[in-house]
């Protein structure tokens, strides 16, 4: 049977010409979205989903760079991924990376959401703030504080707390994870609200950390309220209410105690100059906005918060705990920069020897002479390509569907950067696995222009701290190097304890997202990378180096009193 015939009898009186045209142009506008419509293009290559559990089983636990490495071999560099019904997205080059996460800034710079954080009042932290006009604000206050033009505010402070480093190490220098450790988060409390830290014990640090090691736990035992949010009316003898309860508590006395006790000192005339004091001069000109100091509490409390234990903890790593922002990533770098030491014996004498040749032996670096030491500076830049300590970055989200290289990335999509592959591509870095300063050097022993590291991350999101983080590391680098000798630990023999180099994983643990709600998506913690434990022996170089150790100045600051409440 001809169609033709039914066609020629319709009548242009219902289909008038007009009508057919505006028709026939809608139908192709929809078609050509249609086709070029996001979701009919593919996802990029990745390891083949299974049925129902489509990629749960592939996602990287333990060590999860070095798959993310493989996939970049096997799959190119861009790799997707399916898990819990949340498309996960790992990008294996500089050019994906910066195509996509400093590129197209403006869509990929949230995080993954996270519910249980926000029963447990850690929502606060901003490295975890949704992109939006709070992380603004707290990235706005941050940025202020710790830009480049800024930092060097911090020199004097951060000289004496280096000062402080070298003579903890020289009279105990068996506690060199503890005085590391001590270094960052001694510069940051004094720097945050004025409190001097006298002890590896300071109650402001142990109150965060438990408050942190809280929200760790409690978020394990959250994973069935954030799938099925009607769990959190469950009694309290099912022990999730009982743990948001006591978290949220510790939460609260992380941002209140230093507040309050900031605050009494500013009232009684008394204030200890710092960052929280100088934020609550300024909003209280303005008639003292109570929504504004909330952020500014937890703004200075973001930059400290968040040493845990990590619930799978490696009994073999004296250090490895998950972490917000500035400390731990800090102490990271130092502690492998101890590794590194013992490991390439060569790069130390050199660094030694451009130490010698500047300052002279048993003299110590300020940053005056910073300008003169590009080898030091070389070994600040290869310890954050060597190990870098957030070794998978922190995961950003995208905010809007978009297509790249014909592949298709949904909103709400995670994506983590491979800042360990990169950083150890071979054809950018030969040898990559070799700790060598060089790298960093022109032939005439200046600094090259490679001088951004993969290791501060990316986009909006690029570490706010990356400036103090050069500085802080710089100085201790060139103080510790100048007046001590690092060698391997001895056996009673005399025969060296020799050290395998090894660090703790960077572990990423996601919580399920609700069961209907593929909106809100996940909980990731992360934790940072640090060196096994391992002995080592700190000397001073010279009876003048231990002289120039004990007649460093003290720099005798005025200290906050904390005040205690609950
Ligand atoms: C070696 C030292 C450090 C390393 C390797 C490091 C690394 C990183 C990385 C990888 C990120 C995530 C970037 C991204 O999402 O793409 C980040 C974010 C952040 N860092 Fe650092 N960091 C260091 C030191 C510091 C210091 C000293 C501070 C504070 C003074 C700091 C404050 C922050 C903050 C607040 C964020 C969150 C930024 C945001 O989400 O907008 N970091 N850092």
């Amino acid at each position: 049977m001809a169609i033709y015939p039914f066609f020629a009898s319709l009548s242009w009186s219902i289909f008038d010409r007009t009508s057919i045209f505006v028709a026939l142009a809608s139908l192709t506008i929809v078609a050509v979205r249609l086709i070029k419509k996001p979701r009919r293009l593919p996802f990029p290559p990745g390891p083949r989903p299974l049925p129902l559990i489509a990629n749960a089983l592939d996602f990287p636990l333990a060590r999860p760079w070095e798959t993310y490495t493989r996939w970049g071999q096997q799959y190119g560099d861009i790799t997707h991924i399916k898990v819990l019904g949340m498309h996960i997205y790992v990008l294996n080059s500089a050019e994906a990376t910066g195509d996509l996460l400093d590129g197209r800034s403006n869509l990929y710079s949230s995080r993954p959401d996270m519910p249980v954080a926000e029963l447990t009042g850690w929502h606060m932290t901003m490295a975890t703030l949704p992109y939006g006009d709070m992380w603004r604000k707290h990235r706005a206050l941050y940025h202020n504080k710790f830009k480049q033009e800024s930092v060097h505010q911090f020199i004097p402070l951060l000289t004496c707390k280096a000062h402080v480093l070298l003579r903890q190490l020289l009279a105990t220098p068996d506690e060199r994870v503890e005085h590391i450790r001590n270094y960052p988060a001694a510069s940051l409390m004094y720097i945050c609200y004025g409190h001097t830290i006298e002890s590896h014990h300071d109650p402001l640090v142990e109150i965060s950390e438990t408050a942190a090691q809280e929200v760790a736990e409690t978020i394990l035992k959250g994973s069935l309220v954030n799938m099925l949010p009607m769990a959190r009316h469950l009694p309290d003898w099912f022990g999730f209410q009982r743990s948001a309860r006591e978290c949220r508590r510790k939460v609260n006395l992380m941002l209140n105690v230093p507040y309050e006790s900031v605050r009494r000192h500013m009232t009684s005339g008394n204030t200890v100059p710092s960052w929280m004091s100088e934020m609550l001069d300024v909003n209280d000109s303005k008639g003292g906005d109570k929504a504004e100091e909330e952020i500014i509490k937890s703004v200075t409390a973001s930059s400290f918060a968040g040493k845990t234990v990590p619930p799978f903890r490696n009994p073999a790593c004296a250090n490895d705990y998950t972490s917000t922002a500035a400390n731990d990533t800090t102490a990271s770098a130092l502690q492998f920069f101890v590794l590194a030491m013992l490991l390439y014996p060569e790069v130390q004498r050199k660094a030694q020897e451009e130490l010698d040749r500047v300052v002279g032996l048993g003299n110590i670096p300020t940053f005056e002479d910073r300008e003169s030491l590009p080898y030091i500076d070389a070994i600040f830049r290869e310890l954050l390509r060597w190990r870098p300590p957030a070794a998978i970055g922190v995961p950003h989200s995208s905010t809007k569907d978009d297509i790249y290289r014909d592949y298709y990335i949904p909103k709400g999509s995670i994506i983590f950067a491979n800042i360990w592959g990169m950083s150890h591509d071979s054809s950018v870095y030969p040898n990559p696995e070799a700790f060598q300063p060089e790298r960093f050097l022109n032939p005439d022993g200046t600094l090259n222009d490679n001088d951004k590291p993969f290791a501060f991350g990316f986009g909006r999101r690029v570490c706010v701290g990356s400036a103090f983080a050069r500085e802080i590391i710089w100085i201790a680098i060139a103080t510790m190097l100048s007046v001590f000798q690092f060698d391997k630990a001895k056996t009673p023999e005399g025969n060296d304890i020799e050290v395998d180099g090894g660090f703790s994983d960077s572990l990423v643990m996601f919580v399920p997202p609700p069961l209907f709600d593929r909106t809100r998506l996940n909980f990731v913690l992360l934790l940072l990378s640090h060196p096994l434990e391992f002995k080592c022996l700190i000397k001073p170089r010279s009876q003048a180096c231990e002289e120039a150790i004990l007649k460093t100045p003290e720099l005798k600051l005025d200290s906050l009193e904390l005040r205690w409440f609950e």
